[in-house]
């Protein structure tokens, strides 16, 4: 599997590691033990603390709650056109050869797996479901741990049946705790970043060809994006980006999985029920340190006024209403207003659904990916152009990452404001892109790729301003 690997603890067990195919044709036997978690069990501490100082984790979280998940119990991995479908059905087959015990059945309780998605077809990077040895989770109800473990006479072979032992979740919470309360300040200085794949005169020209062709009438919206690779000072633990990236982007969605990190605004899709909820982002207004609110609410009018944006979200917002229709017995899109992060104003749509028919979180997320906020109109011409002019694998950039339970129903945004993280501690290739239209202006269109980087450079120590308060 592409991605982090894996440092595992002395004496943990291998994880079992198989391709979707694989475990669809044999599937693995794992044993769910979720067990509440008693009020005030965490001491306060926040769930991305948990994760200080650590390499090997899961992370979903925000506004201070979701999951947070630590080393690998499966991985399973799948590439091509059927990627989604096949983790899928691999997932479905684990969770039937599955033994579960769960006292409360709760969005994110019981066995659950994350997951990172690759954006094209033809990425060499692995899309992956990955169970997690040990998930926190907490909601507005309270928290609850969650372990996983391979099943007697389970691996790909099956058989056995009867629970498998667990480690005890109290002395595992404690152990959490103390590690976390002990794990070192990292520092932020010394940060080098150099260009990846393409250099800034090099993306400007190709944004600039991007308008050119969309002018002649071969697509009409197109989002490039671009990398740049960040070598941290000194080693940086995933969990400890993570922490950082949660502290100043709280409403974003703060997310690890197998080495892609994050904070996305961009929530593709959450499905609860037959109910579904999805953020559609197109269109932005870049901020800077220090903006005074009168500056912001400038801001914010002429981003609302500004009609390439308008034109930029109508796409967008239609693209994800045109894939969820036929899927939906309702569709409800009210009118667009405005997002406000710390680094970028964004026009936003909310558009909510009812799921017609017994469709998953996995279906859904293959019906919708790619929108036209990451690829564009038409998504097929829009897909040749990035191809032809990005000079990049994208990997799991811009592709969906999130979480699905044992029916089905999960959370999935879209991989943005993210990183890849090849080895632990290692450089990160940091992404950031923007929808072209046939008026756009490339310097305009590179400043916001910088913008939305932000959030990944700050917690890398990569920005000359420390957005973080705090360690
Ligand atoms: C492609 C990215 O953002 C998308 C999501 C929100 C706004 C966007 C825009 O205004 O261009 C992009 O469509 C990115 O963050 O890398």
């Amino acid at each position: 599997m592409s991605g982090a690997a894996p440092s595992r603890r002395p004496g943990a067990p291998r994880p079992l590691v198989l391709t979707a195919a694989e475990a669809a044709a044999r599937p693995p036997r794992l044993s769910f033990l979720t067990t509440a978690l008693p009020p005030g069990a965490l001491n306060g501490t926040p769930l991305l603390d948990l994760l200080t100082g650590r390499d090997d984790v899961v992370s979903w979280v925000h506004e201070g709650r979701g999951l947070v998940g630590l080393g690998r119990a499966l991985v399973l991995g799948a590439r091509g056109a059927g990627r989604i479908e096949e983790l899928r059905r691999a997932w479905r087959a684990t969770v039937y050869a599955s033994w579960w015990r769960d006292p409360l059945v709760r969005p994110g309780t019981g066995p659950v797996a994350a997951g990172t998605i690759a954006f094209s077809d033809r990425s060499a990077a692995d899309s992956v479901l990955l169970v997690p040895e040990v998930i926190v989770g907490a909601d507005e109800s309270g928290a609850w741990m969650t372990t996983a473990v391979g099943a007697p006479g389970g691996g790909a072979d099956g058989g056995g049946g009867e629970p498998a032992e667990h480690p005890d979740h109290g002395a595992l919470l404690a152990d959490l705790l103390e590690a976390a309360s002990a794990a070192p300040a990292a520092s932020s200085r010394g940060s080098a970043v150099a260009q990846d794949s393409l250099d800034d005169a090099s993306w400007r020209a190709a944004v600039a060809a991007t308008c050119e062709r969309m002018r002649a009438g071969e697509a009409q919206k197109v989002v490039l994006a671009r990398d740049v690779l960040v070598t941290p000072g000194e080693p940086l633990p995933t969990g400890t980006i993570l922490g950082r990236l949660g502290r100043t982007y709280p409403s974003c969605w703060t997310f690890a999985v197998d080495g892609m990190v994050g904070a996305s605004p961009e929530m593709l899709l959450r499905l609860a029920g037959r109910r579904l909820t999805s953020r559609v982002l197109a269109g932005t207004a870049r901020r800077h340190p220090g903006d005074t609110p009168r500056r912001t609410a400038e801001l914010a009018a002429w981003l609302e006024g500004s009609a390439k944006n308008n034109r930029e979200h109508a796409l967008a917002r239609a693209s994800a209403i045109e894939a969820l229709m036929p899927l939906c017995s309702v569709v409800e899109a009210p009118e667009r207003f405005l997002l406000e992060l710390p680094n970028v104003l964004h026009l936003a749509s909310d558009i909510t659904g009812v799921v017609a028919g017994n469709a998953g979180a996995l279906s859904l997320v293959g019906a919708l990916h790619p929108t036209a906020a990451v690829c564009g109109t038409p998504r097929e011409a829009a897909g040749r152009i990035i191809e032809e002019v990005e000079g990049m694998d994208r990997g799991r950039y811009a592709g969906p990452v999130g979480w699905v339970d044992w029916h089905g129903e999960g959370e999935w945004c879209i991989a943005l404001r993210s990183g890849s993280i090849a080895a632990p501690g290692g450089p990160v290739r940091v992404f950031g892109g923007g929808g072209i239209m046939p008026d756009s202006d490339p310097d305009d269109e590179l400043a916001e790729t910088r913008a939305k980087m932000r959030p990944m450079l700050g917690a890398l120590g990569a920005l000359p301003i420390p957005e973080t308060g705090r360690e």
